[in-house]
């Protein structure tokens, strides 16, 4: 498998180029040179696998320079750090099915796949020498998950950039109490877009980026999205041994990234199994709007209770446009400078074609607290504000007979202001969470300005 850039402007690379490459060197996206698909056999083979197992089979179909058994190594160490021996496990709470994807070490989705790259990241080093600094933007989960992943690991430093009083006060505290060394936080006076813009335009400058071998943890990095196709996979097949042939799966989106291994997943079982993709955005829903009416177009950010999700330009749109203008570089590139110039993308004439992929809505704040509230009410069952605009998005689009299972992204202990204010209190704080008021914590905050950012990476980094 040969890895190519939606832009079209890069050779065809092995996976771990592209691992190690994160972002194309064009500015666009990798993505593999064709896409896999698997038959009903395979599938049926699929529904006796554990998590471990199921995810060496859809791996291998995308990786073809890692042996075999380094490739089970990886996995099997990256899912030790998992709380539960499902990995991802899926409950039925009334007629919804919630995968919770919030087992692992910093109790968010991104563990999944951060697990995994922080130890393809020191494979690759080991065997190819030399160094890297990661250079990451977060609005608040996959920063943490990105320092659990490569935190103490030899000849990486990363640093990741966070908005200043943007996340929530967990979140922010699971990045800046880690004093290992090798890792720095940066809380960047600006929104996450800012930041992400930032570290995108970073990594343009290549005279830069080959000077200290940035590497990427954000989702432009396509092993995160690889890692993550396997729990739709895995949850599609849990429900289809059980009987259940055509599922909607209902996914709290931002940066698309998550939605966007939903859409490969779609595309490698066979047609039909994944029905719909349900697009959940808070009130920062530009995604929504491209996918009702053909619209992509920035507006101004707004601080929600999902925060998490706080975006307007979302990093693997790029990917699906690729598919959606027929995998044709040069009309992405076009696109893509075209909504750098004037902040929008019209393609409103195409809503339909949209529509068979997709189908969104945005979720108000009070529907989001109200959601939180009913869901425990009605099951005893506490959802993160993230999870809850999947749910409420879940609720009103599915198909009657459908199943619909709804991405549990974080644990609503990271969201306690939100939670109490659905339900009267906080959850109990389980232990990875407990101490850490208690601990000293370090990070620098700078203006969201590139130069400062590079003056701060250059004095701190690898070299
Ligand atoms: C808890 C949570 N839910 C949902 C999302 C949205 O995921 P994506 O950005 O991949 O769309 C994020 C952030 O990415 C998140 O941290
Ligand atoms: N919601 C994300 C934003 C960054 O998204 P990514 O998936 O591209 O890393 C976060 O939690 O930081």
């Amino acid at each position: 498998m040969r890895y190519i850039s939606t832009r079209g402007g890069i050779e065809p690379l092995a996976f771990q180029d592209a691992v190690m490459m994160g972002l194309a060197r064009d500015g666009g996206l990798l993505l593999p040179q064709t896409l896999p698909t698997v038959g009903n056999q395979v599938v049926q083979r699929w529904q006796q696998l554990h998590y471990q197992a199921l995810a060496r089979e859809v791996l291998s179909l995308f990786i073809d320079d890692i042996p075999e058994t380094d490739l089970e190594d990886l996995i099997d160490r990256s899912y030790a750090s998992f709380a539960h021996p499902q990995v991802t496990p899926i409950t039925q709470q009334g007629d919804l099915y919630i995968l919770e994807l919030f087992h692992g070490p910093t109790l968010a989705f991104k563990d999944v796949a951060l697990q995994l790259l922080g130890n393809l990241f020191e494979y690759v080093l080991a065997r190819r020498g030399g160094f890297m600094n990661i250079l990451g933007a977060t609005s608040g989960d996959t920063g943490s998950a990105a320092i659990a992943g490569v935190r103490g690991k030899a000849n990486i430093n990363i640093f990741i950039l966070h908005p200043h009083g943007r996340t929530s006060p967990v979140q922010a505290l699971q990045m800046t109490t880690v004093l290992d060394p090798n890792v720095f936080n940066i809380a960047v006076r600006g929104t996450f877009d800012d930041a992400q813009g930032i570290v995108k335009a970073i990594f343009n400058d290549l005279d830069f980026r080959d000077q200290y071998q940035l590497g990427a943890i954000n989702s432009i990095n396509w092993a995160r999205v690889l890692a993550q196709v396997v729990y739709y996979v895995f949850a599609y097949c849990k429900l289809s041994r059980l009987g259940m042939k055509s599922v909607d799966f209902s996914v709290p989106t931002g940066n698309f990234g998550d939605i966007f291994a939903g859409y490969i997943a779609r595309r490698l079982l066979p047609p039909g199994c994944i029905h719909r993709l349900i697009l959940a955005t808070n009130a920062n829903d530009i995604l929504t709007r491209f996918v009702t009416s053909g619209d992509y177009s920035c507006s101004q950010v707004q601080a929600t209770f999902s925060p998490s999700m706080d975006i307007q330009v979302a990093s693997n749109f790029e990917r699906y446009l690729y598919y959606f203008l027929n995998e044709d570089g040069a009309a992405v590139r076009r696109s893509m400078e075209s909504f750098v110039a004037s902040g929008r993308l019209d393609l409103t004439a195409d809503r339909q074609r949209i529509g068979q992929d997709f189908s969104s809505r945005s979720v108000s704040e009070e529907e989001t607290i109200a959601t939180i509230r009913d869901f425990y009410s009605e099951h005893h069952y506490l959802l993160d504000p993230h999870t809850a605009v999947g749910v409420k998005a879940g609720l009103e689009l599915r198909d009657p007979g459908r199943p619909v299972v709804c991405l549990a992204t974080a644990h609503p202990a990271k969201f306690g202001e939100a939670v109490s204010l659905a339900i009267g209190n906080e959850p109990p704080l389980p232990p990875a969470l407990a101490e850490l008021q208690k601990r000293e914590s370090r990070c620098v905050i700078l203006d969201a300005q590139q130069d400062t950012i590079k003056e701060y990476v250059a004095a701190n980094a690898l070299h």
